[in-house]
């Protein structure tokens, strides 16, 4: 792993999910790699019971395949009045964004404690599938009443950051890139890049 520097030119992005790709190359333009997406063809399960598993998964899996350096992230929801639900199923707790966005909204209809985290677990792979780096972000808030804002994805709309008292629907992209839970694992997982990566 010493010449890594020479080794790190192109980076897979291995994400399906298109909301995360915007953010990934906005995060990552000044890092001087080439970002590529991950072929639809390769799908990996997320059978981890840990984001930081699934992102290990994710990486490791779309290294191997590609044959390239892949990026990967693994994050979702935790509502503290349910148990950190929906968490590592965040993706999978309903059919759509919208129904997802239903489901917690009426789960949490009966609670009083509306406080929220985003975590965000990034995980790194050289083209062996071996992990480089780690890291993971969080990002606190609380469920808003209702879906408000058109930016960001997922659950954005009704993730209520309280020192705007907007939601992340409603926050501009440029001012979510500077206090999410994917911006946070991605600048520790920047400072650990730092010894094979030209920044
Ligand atoms: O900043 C975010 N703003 C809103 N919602 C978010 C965010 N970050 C994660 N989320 C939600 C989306 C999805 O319901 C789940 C992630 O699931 P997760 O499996 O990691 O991603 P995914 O299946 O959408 O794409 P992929 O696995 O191909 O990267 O948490
Ligand atoms: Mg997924």
């Amino acid at each position: 792993m010493s010449d890594m520097s020479t080794q790190l030119q192109k980076l897979v992005i291995a994400s399906g999910n298109a909301g995360k790709i915007e953010e990934f190359r906005a995060y990552l333009a000044d890092l001087g790699v080439t970002l590529i997406l991950k072929p639809d063809s390769i799908d990996v399960e997320e059978t981890g019971t840990t984001f930081i598993e699934n992102a290990h998964l994710k990486a490791s899996q779309v290294a191997i395949a590609t044959g390239e350096w892949a990026i990967a992230d693994d994050s979702g929801l935790e509502v503290i009045a349910l148990n950190d639900a929906p968490g590592v199923l965040s993706a999978r707790y309903a059919d759509t964004d919208s129904d997802r966005i239903n489901r917690v909204l009426s789960e949490l209809s009966h609670h009083s404690n509306r406080e929220a985290q985003f975590v965000c677990a990034i995980a790194i792979a050289s083209p062996d599938g071996a992990i480089a780096a780690d890291a993971i972000g969080v990002c606190k808030g609380a469920i808003a009443d209702a879906p408000r804002g058109n930016h960001g994805f997922g659950y954005d709309p009704i993730f209520l950051i309280p020192e705007f008292q907007q939601t992340f629907g409603e926050i501009p992209p440029e001012v979510k890139a500077k206090i999410s839970h994917r911006a946070n694992a991605l600048s520790i997982l920047r400072s650990k890049l730092q010894n094979f990566v030209n920044q």
